[in-house]
Protein backbone atom coordinates (compact mmCIF):
# COMPACT_ATOMS: atom_id res chain seq x y z
CA UNK A 1 0.00 0.00 0.00
CA UNK A 2 3.06 2.58 0.72
CA UNK A 3 4.23 2.61 -2.49
CA UNK A 4 0.94 3.53 -4.15
CA UNK A 5 -0.52 7.00 -5.53
CA UNK A 6 -1.96 8.17 -2.64
CA UNK A 7 -4.54 11.34 -2.94
CA UNK A 8 -5.77 13.13 -0.09
CA UNK A 9 -8.97 15.95 -1.04
CA UNK A 10 -9.16 18.27 1.62
CA UNK A 11 -13.04 19.85 1.22
CA UNK A 12 -13.22 23.12 3.93
CA UNK A 13 -14.23 26.54 4.63
CA UNK A 14 -12.81 29.23 5.94
CA UNK A 15 -15.12 30.07 9.15
CA UNK A 16 -14.67 26.69 10.20
CA UNK A 17 -12.51 26.50 12.41
CA UNK A 18 -11.96 22.72 12.66
CA UNK A 19 -11.31 23.25 8.76
CA UNK A 20 -8.49 25.32 9.91
CA UNK A 21 -6.95 22.52 11.90
CA UNK A 22 -7.19 20.04 9.58
CA UNK A 23 -5.67 22.25 7.30
CA UNK A 24 -2.62 23.02 9.01
CA UNK A 25 -1.71 19.52 9.96
CA UNK A 26 -2.16 18.32 6.29
CA UNK A 27 0.18 20.57 5.09
CA UNK A 28 2.40 19.86 7.59
CA UNK A 29 2.18 15.77 6.65
CA UNK A 30 2.25 16.89 2.62
CA UNK A 31 5.93 15.97 2.44
CA UNK A 32 5.79 13.59 5.32
CA UNK A 33 3.18 11.55 4.03
CA UNK A 34 3.16 10.03 0.55
CA UNK A 35 0.08 11.75 -0.72
CA UNK A 36 -0.68 14.26 -3.26
CA UNK A 37 -2.93 16.58 -1.42
CA UNK A 38 -6.03 18.83 -3.31
CA UNK A 39 -7.76 21.81 -1.39
CA UNK A 40 -11.45 21.74 -2.20
CA UNK A 41 -12.64 24.89 -1.65
CA UNK A 42 -16.90 24.29 -0.21
CA UNK A 43 -19.27 26.03 1.29
CA UNK A 44 -20.11 25.23 4.69
CA UNK A 45 -23.87 26.54 4.98
CA UNK A 46 -24.68 24.46 1.48
CA UNK A 47 -23.07 21.14 3.48
CA UNK A 48 -25.42 21.61 6.96
CA UNK A 49 -28.55 22.45 5.07
CA UNK A 50 -28.05 20.20 1.90
CA UNK A 51 -27.27 17.45 4.18
CA UNK A 52 -30.70 18.04 6.69
CA UNK A 53 -27.93 18.99 9.26
CA UNK A 54 -28.49 21.80 11.68
CA UNK A 55 -25.58 24.52 12.70
CA UNK A 56 -23.69 23.03 15.18
CA UNK A 57 -23.73 26.28 17.00
CA UNK A 58 -27.72 26.15 17.19
CA UNK A 59 -27.76 23.18 19.67
CA UNK A 60 -26.35 25.00 22.70
CA UNK A 61 -24.72 22.03 24.42
CA UNK A 62 -22.79 21.62 21.07
CA UNK A 63 -22.54 25.26 20.98
CA UNK A 64 -20.55 24.82 25.19
CA UNK A 65 -18.50 21.56 24.21
CA UNK A 66 -16.98 23.27 20.68
CA UNK A 67 -15.84 26.40 22.85
CA UNK A 68 -13.29 23.86 25.32
CA UNK A 69 -12.48 21.40 23.06
CA UNK A 70 -11.46 24.42 20.10
CA UNK A 71 -9.63 25.93 23.12
CA UNK A 72 -8.00 22.63 23.92
CA UNK A 73 -7.57 21.84 20.15
CA UNK A 74 -5.93 25.01 19.33
CA UNK A 75 -3.06 24.40 21.97
CA UNK A 76 -2.74 20.85 20.77
CA UNK A 77 -2.17 21.35 16.89
CA UNK A 78 -0.23 25.12 17.76
CA UNK A 79 -2.95 27.10 15.61
CA UNK A 80 -3.61 30.05 17.82
CA UNK A 81 -7.43 30.77 17.61
CA UNK A 82 -9.44 32.45 20.18
CA UNK A 83 -13.24 33.10 20.33
CA UNK A 84 -14.80 36.40 19.66
CA UNK A 85 -16.88 37.63 22.48
CA UNK A 86 -19.71 38.29 19.46
CA UNK A 87 -19.98 35.55 17.31
CA UNK A 88 -19.26 37.07 14.25
CA UNK A 89 -21.66 36.98 10.83
CA UNK A 90 -20.93 33.69 9.96
CA UNK A 91 -22.11 33.77 6.28
CA UNK A 92 -19.32 32.54 4.43
CA UNK A 93 -20.84 32.69 0.76
CA UNK A 94 -18.50 36.05 -0.67
CA UNK A 95 -15.54 34.78 0.59
CA UNK A 96 -15.86 30.93 -0.32
CA UNK A 97 -16.64 32.25 -4.02
CA UNK A 98 -13.30 34.48 -3.28
CA UNK A 99 -11.20 31.50 -2.41
CA UNK A 100 -12.63 29.04 -5.36
CA UNK A 101 -11.63 32.49 -7.71
CA UNK A 102 -8.35 32.25 -6.10
CA UNK A 103 -8.00 28.17 -6.64
CA UNK A 104 -9.29 28.64 -10.37
CA UNK A 105 -6.78 31.56 -11.02
CA UNK A 106 -3.84 29.37 -9.66
CA UNK A 107 -1.61 27.63 -11.73
CA UNK A 108 1.29 27.10 -8.71
CA UNK A 109 2.48 28.52 -6.35
CA UNK A 110 0.65 28.77 -2.81
CA UNK A 111 -1.94 31.74 -3.18
CA UNK A 112 -4.70 29.22 -2.28
CA UNK A 113 -3.43 28.29 1.09
CA UNK A 114 -1.77 32.17 1.64
CA UNK A 115 -5.27 33.46 1.29
CA UNK A 116 -7.04 30.31 3.43
CA UNK A 117 -4.79 31.11 6.00
CA UNK A 118 -5.58 34.85 6.32
CA UNK A 119 -9.07 34.32 6.42
CA UNK A 120 -9.30 32.22 9.21
CA UNK A 121 -6.81 34.50 10.70
CA UNK A 122 -9.16 36.87 10.14
CA UNK A 123 -12.39 35.10 11.68
CA UNK A 124 -10.47 33.38 14.55
CA UNK A 125 -7.74 35.66 15.27
CA UNK A 126 -8.16 38.82 15.07
CA UNK A 127 -12.07 38.64 15.00
CA UNK A 128 -12.44 40.68 11.62
CA UNK A 129 -15.27 40.64 9.38
CA UNK A 130 -14.79 38.13 6.16
CA UNK A 131 -18.02 38.66 4.33
CA UNK A 132 -17.56 42.15 2.94
CA UNK A 133 -15.89 42.94 -0.48
CA UNK A 134 -13.48 45.60 0.88
CA UNK A 135 -12.62 42.75 3.91
CA UNK A 136 -11.94 40.55 1.22
CA UNK A 137 -9.84 42.69 -0.49
CA UNK A 138 -7.44 43.69 2.57
CA UNK A 139 -7.66 39.94 3.44
CA UNK A 140 -5.94 39.31 -0.10
CA UNK A 141 -3.48 42.21 -0.11
CA UNK A 142 -2.20 40.69 3.55
CA UNK A 143 -1.81 37.19 2.26
CA UNK A 144 0.87 38.71 -0.64
CA UNK A 145 -1.68 39.41 -3.42
CA UNK A 146 -1.19 42.60 -5.38
CA UNK A 147 -3.91 45.04 -6.53
CA UNK A 148 -4.15 44.12 -9.30
CA UNK A 149 -4.86 40.27 -8.79
CA UNK A 150 -7.15 41.10 -5.68
CA UNK A 151 -9.00 43.20 -8.30
CA UNK A 152 -9.35 40.45 -10.63
CA UNK A 153 -10.08 37.69 -8.27
CA UNK A 154 -12.78 40.26 -6.93
CA UNK A 155 -14.33 40.06 -9.94
CA UNK A 156 -14.13 36.47 -11.01
CA UNK A 157 -15.44 35.39 -7.71
CA UNK A 158 -19.09 37.32 -8.55
CA UNK A 159 -19.30 35.98 -11.96
CA UNK A 160 -21.53 32.58 -12.56
CA UNK A 161 -18.77 30.38 -13.40
CA UNK A 162 -17.40 30.76 -10.31
CA UNK A 163 -20.32 30.50 -7.89
CA UNK A 164 -21.21 27.27 -9.87
CA UNK A 165 -17.88 25.37 -8.95
CA UNK A 166 -18.22 26.60 -5.53
CA UNK A 167 -21.93 24.29 -6.08
CA UNK A 168 -20.06 21.80 -8.39
CA UNK A 169 -18.12 21.50 -5.59
CA UNK A 170 -20.12 21.39 -2.29
CA UNK A 171 -22.65 19.00 -4.57
CA UNK A 172 -19.23 16.58 -4.98
CA UNK A 173 -18.93 15.93 -1.05
CA UNK A 174 -22.77 15.71 -0.34
CA UNK A 175 -22.72 13.10 -3.34
CA UNK A 176 -21.17 10.95 -0.73
CA UNK A 177 -23.93 10.65 1.38
CA UNK A 178 -22.27 10.71 4.44
CA UNK A 179 -21.30 14.43 4.64
CA UNK A 180 -22.97 16.42 7.28
CA UNK A 181 -20.43 18.78 7.71
CA UNK A 182 -16.18 19.98 7.45
CA UNK A 183 -13.70 19.59 7.25
CA UNK A 184 -14.68 16.45 4.77
CA UNK A 185 -11.63 14.31 3.93
CA UNK A 186 -12.13 11.69 1.20
CA UNK A 187 -8.98 9.46 0.76
CA UNK A 188 -8.16 7.50 -2.81
CA UNK A 189 -5.32 4.39 -2.61
CA UNK A 190 -5.32 1.58 -4.78
CA UNK A 191 -8.83 1.94 -5.80
CA UNK A 192 -10.51 2.37 -2.64
CA UNK A 193 -11.92 5.13 -0.92
CA UNK A 194 -12.99 6.45 2.42
CA UNK A 195 -13.97 9.48 3.67
CA UNK A 196 -13.42 11.16 7.45
CA UNK A 197 -15.18 13.98 8.97
CA UNK A 198 -13.53 16.39 11.44
CA UNK A 199 -10.03 17.01 12.09
CA UNK A 200 -9.58 14.55 14.58
CA UNK A 201 -9.32 11.91 12.68
CA UNK A 202 -5.80 11.61 11.35
CA UNK A 203 -4.91 8.28 13.11
CA UNK A 204 -7.53 6.61 11.38
CA UNK A 205 -7.05 7.95 8.52
CA UNK A 206 -3.17 7.58 7.92
CA UNK A 207 -4.15 3.91 8.84
CA UNK A 208 -6.26 3.73 6.45
CA UNK A 209 -3.86 4.93 3.48
CA UNK A 210 -0.70 3.12 5.12
CA UNK A 211 1.31 5.56 6.35
CA UNK A 212 2.30 6.62 10.11
CA UNK A 213 0.59 9.26 12.43
CA UNK A 214 3.14 11.03 14.25
CA UNK A 215 1.02 13.41 16.29
CA UNK A 216 0.16 17.33 15.08
CA UNK A 217 3.47 18.42 14.48
CA UNK A 218 5.67 15.35 12.47
CA UNK A 219 8.42 17.83 11.29
CA UNK A 220 9.52 18.16 15.54
CA UNK A 221 10.21 14.87 15.41
CA UNK A 222 12.92 14.86 12.96
CA UNK A 223 14.44 18.31 13.96
N1 LIG B 1 -14.96 16.50 15.91
C1 LIG B 1 -14.77 17.30 14.73
C2 LIG B 1 -15.78 18.43 14.76
C3 LIG B 1 -15.85 19.20 13.44
C4 LIG B 1 -17.00 20.19 13.45
O1 LIG B 1 -17.67 20.35 14.46
N2 LIG B 1 -17.21 20.87 12.32
C5 LIG B 1 -18.32 21.78 12.21
C6 LIG B 1 -17.96 22.98 11.36
S1 LIG B 1 -16.70 23.95 12.21
C7 LIG B 1 -19.45 21.03 11.53
O2 LIG B 1 -19.52 21.00 10.32
N3 LIG B 1 -20.28 20.40 12.34
C8 LIG B 1 -21.40 19.63 11.87
C9 LIG B 1 -21.85 18.68 12.97
O3 LIG B 1 -21.14 18.56 13.97
O4 LIG B 1 -22.88 18.05 12.79
C10 LIG B 1 -13.32 17.81 14.71
O5 LIG B 1 -12.61 17.67 15.72
O6 LIG B 1 -12.86 18.32 13.70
Amino acid sequence: MSNSRKIIELFYDVTSPYSWLAFEVLCRYRNVWNINLKFKPAYLGGVIYGSGNQPPGLNPCKFLYMVSDLTLLSKYFGVPMYRPSVLPEKDSLNAMRFVTAVAEREKEGDALERVSKELWKRMWRTHQDISQFSSLTEAGLKAGLSANEVEEILTLSKSQPIKDKLKRVTQEALEYKCCFGLPFIVCHVNGKTEVFFGSDRFELMAYFIGEKWMGPHPNKLTA
